[in-house]
């Protein structure tokens, strides 16, 4: 499928990308692979923030499981994205790429606060933005604060680099006759409860008219083909049914 090319876009980073090879934790190769990548996508003209996740250190829900309260256990989950955040800053900043990171969770010797019109302002001048700790509030995730960050940042795609190369009818880690779709709407996402993206995710990309690129960025590579449309992802748009279709 030849998917459309877009200029501005919000990437998120699935903190359990980071990992690499390894159960937990930060993969400093994998980093700067990505890292690599993500500067490949700026020379090549598009206007890139970030938000990364924290799945590869803490999930508030794992947190519940070892008895730890939901809102402390989130807290955790999004002190994770600062340091997955700060990993990819370092890596970025290595190779010549100017970056900010700012954290929804006010941090002044750390890093930025969030300040919409200041990420504004530091994309305009050509810096990466590295948003951190989620959208501050408990009983969110990285997705949602993906949706909401590309949004306000007038992002025309919001694209998930995810360890599944796309959205399938079922979770394909769990039923392996999973099949994969090319493109769907938001709304068929929701009502079949497809589980790639958190459902307030999608519905605030459907509401902002968003597309929503789902593609394997462990995938060497994957991130500059899907953006320059010929990459294996899943495209969730508004565009309506007859659109959709099963590629396998
Ligand atoms: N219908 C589906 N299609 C594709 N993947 C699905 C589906 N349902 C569940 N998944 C699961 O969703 C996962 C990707 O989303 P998830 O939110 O877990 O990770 P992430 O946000 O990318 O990472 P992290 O939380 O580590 O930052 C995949 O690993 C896949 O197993
Ligand atoms: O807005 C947010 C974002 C995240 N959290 C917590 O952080 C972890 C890690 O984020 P992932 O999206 O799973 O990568 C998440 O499990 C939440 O516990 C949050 O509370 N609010």
């Amino acid at each position: 499928m030849t998917l459309p090319r877009f200029k501005r876009i919000l990437l998120k980073l699935s903190g359990e990308v980071l990992m690499g090879k390894s159960s937990f934790g930060i993969d400093p190769e994998t980093v700067a692979r990505v890292a690599g990548e993500i500067a490949a996508a700026k020379e090549a003209g598009h206007d890139l923030c970030l938000v990364v996740g924290g799945g590869n250190i803490f999930r508030g829900l794992a947190g519940v499981a070892q008895g730890i309260d939901r809102t402390t256990g989130d807290y955790m989950g999004m002190l994770a994205t600062v340091m997955n955040a700060l990993a990819v800053q370092a890596a970025l900043e290595k190779i010549g790429v100017e970056t900010r990171v700012q954290s929804a969770i006010p941090m002044a010797s750390v890093c930025e606060p969030y300040i919409r019109r200041r990420a504004v302002r530091h994309m305009e001048k050509g810096r990466i933005v590295i948003f951190a700790a989620g959208t501050g509030n408990p009983f969110f995730t990285t997705d949602t604060a993906s949706a909401l960050r590309a949004a306000e940042m007038g992002c025309d795609a919001l694209f998930k680099g995810t360890s599944v190369d796309g959205v399938y009818d079922a979770d394909p880690k769990k039923v392996p006759t999973a099949r994969r779709y090319d493109s769907l709407t938001f709304d068929r996402v929701l009502a079949d409860n497809l589980k790639v993206m958190d459902a307030s995710a999608v519905a605030l990309c459907r509401d902002s008219d968003i597309p929503i690129v789902v593609f394997n960025i462990r995938g060497e590579h994957n991130l500059a083909s899907v953006l320059e449309g010929k990459g294996r992802a899943t495209i969730v748009s508004n565009v309506a049914e007859p659109a959709l279709s099963v590629v396998e």
